[in-house]
């Protein structure tokens, strides 16, 4: 097996500069064959690229002494000039050489996390900050490959043990007669926590949201404009339009980006009785899409939304369409064809999901927000056995311990390889 890993660590294709990434035991040695001796760690410096003797580029050559580098190990990067060919040029030669092997996708981010420079919440952060598109996503993802929500669960997790350790002391020494009680600090640390977590697992959901977009879903009946509207809003002909009811059958989805916020706008069919087969199952689509989505623009003909077996919810929004020939006078009016209303419902949208998305804090992902609520239901247990008196001390310590292991599943301080093939299965090469 091949000590030195390497891959191009920039995105494919002709550019100003390209990086490769080399990273292993003896990975300095390994490009000093091609470069020429005298390389430290740390150096930079500009170096000729040779190979059987044949220049292949001139090349600024970047070390990293182990423990000092992204993935802990002695790491180099070349930058290059990015082109195909000089790019293929160097990954073949490298790959030729025996000591090296192609790194598969995620294994630089894989070697960072066994050798303890991330936990596995940063490296969903770092996964998350690079798909990031939209300025919300950035930050969060930011945020928690920096250590915010690491930094959180471990307090969780000192405090925990305090409280453990201070019960597992009753316990130890229950013969010694200790004067002190205990159950104060204990319930104030459990209570801390717990406060903590409640509000965390409450801001998962709208973090989740920001990760993988918020769903807007248009609704209304048939021939309103409502796919007039979506190419509106999206500012492209994403959706066929046509003056024939039901020209809408499955639901089209448009990525957006409102003010930072990431969004799907989804047009559904125009929701009416119908004996056509296929027409039912996209007015049945329609339905269920709309309800899960996080909001609904309901598009009518006069603000009455009545034959759509649908109520809006609280922040759902009610407008009447095709404003340009509309004899209502009441509501918000907007019409897909003049432009009239749109910038004002983009308004409205924006404010109703960034209220939703202020309940964000750091915990990102389904995965975080099972491992914190589990470890809530530990500390309920556990302080209910707390408050019962000591003769159940020790199954209060056990319950603890339960929250504790929960935790560490959430930064993956347990065994979690099937979680890690998962997560690194969706990174890109060179990461
Ligand atoms: N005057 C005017 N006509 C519009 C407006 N929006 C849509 N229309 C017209 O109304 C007809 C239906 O528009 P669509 O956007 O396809 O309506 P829809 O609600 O998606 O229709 P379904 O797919 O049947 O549900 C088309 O002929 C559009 O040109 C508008 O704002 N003003």
């Amino acid at each position: 097996m091949s000590d030195v890993i390497f891959a191009l660590a920039s995105a494919k294709g002709r550019a100003g500069v390209a990086v490769l990434r080399l990273s292993g035991r003896g990975a300095v040695a390994l490009i000093e064959e091609y470069v020429g001796t005298g390389l430290t760690t740390p150096d930079r410096s500009l170096r000729k690229f040779k190979s059987g003797g044949e220049l292949i580029d001139e090349v600024l050559i970047l070390t990293f002494a182990k423990g000092a580098s992204f993935t802990g190990e002695e790491v180099v990067e070349i930058h290059c000039h990015g082109s195909t060919a000089v790019v293929s040029a160097l990954l073949r030669i490298l790959g030729d050489h025996p000591n090296a092997r192609m790194a598969e996708p995620g294994e630089f981010t894989r070697k960072a996390l066994e050798n303890g420079c991330l936990d596995l919440v940063q490296v969903e952060g770092l996964a998350d900050l690079i798909d990031a598109e939209t300025e919300a996503q950035r930050k969060l993802a930011s945020n928690v490959m920096t250590g915010a929500l690491s930094d959180k669960v471990n307090g969780w997790r000192r405090d925990l043990i305090r409280a453990v350790s201070l019960i597992e002391a009753t316990i130890d020494f229950a013969d010694e007669d200790i004067p002190t009680d205990v159950s104060p600090e204990v319930l104030t640390l459990i209570d801390n926590v717990t406060r903590d977590l409640e509000s965390e697992i409450k801001g998962s959901f709208a973090a989740e949201r920001i990760r993988d977009g918020f769903e807007v879903a248009i609704v209304g009946k048939p021939n309103v404009g409502k796919s007039t509207l979506l190419n509106a809003l999206a500012g492209r002909e994403a959706a066929i339009t046509s003056e024939i009811a039901g020209t809408t059958r499955d639901v089209i989805e448009v990525r957006m980006d409102i003010n930072g916020l990431a969004v799907t706008l989804l047009d559904t069919a125009g929701i009416r009785e119908t004996d056509n087969q296929i027409e039912k199952l996209g007015v049945g689509l329609a339905r269920q899409r709309a309800e899960a989505a996080d909001l609904r623009v309901f598009l009518t003909e006069n603000g009455e939304i009545e034959g759509l077996k649908m109520t809006p919810l609280v922040d759902d929004i009610v407008a009447i369409g095709k404003s340009d020939i509309s004899a209502s006078s009441e509501g918000l009016k907007i019409s897909g064809k003049s432009g009239q209303g749109i910038d004002k419902l983009i308004e409205i949208i924006d404010s109703s999901l960034s209220n939703k998305a202020a309940f964000a804090q750091t915990a990102t992902r389904e995965r975080h927000r099972i491992g914190m609520e589990q470890a809530l239901h530990s500390l309920n247990t556990g302080r209910a056995l707390v408050l019962d008196g000591p003769e159940v001390s020790e199954i209060a310590a056990a319950e603890l311990h339960q929250g504790i292991a929960s935790l560490n599943g959430v930064i993956g301080k347990v065994d979690v390889e099937d979680l890690l093939d998962e997560i690194f299965a969706s990174f890109c090469l060179g990461k």
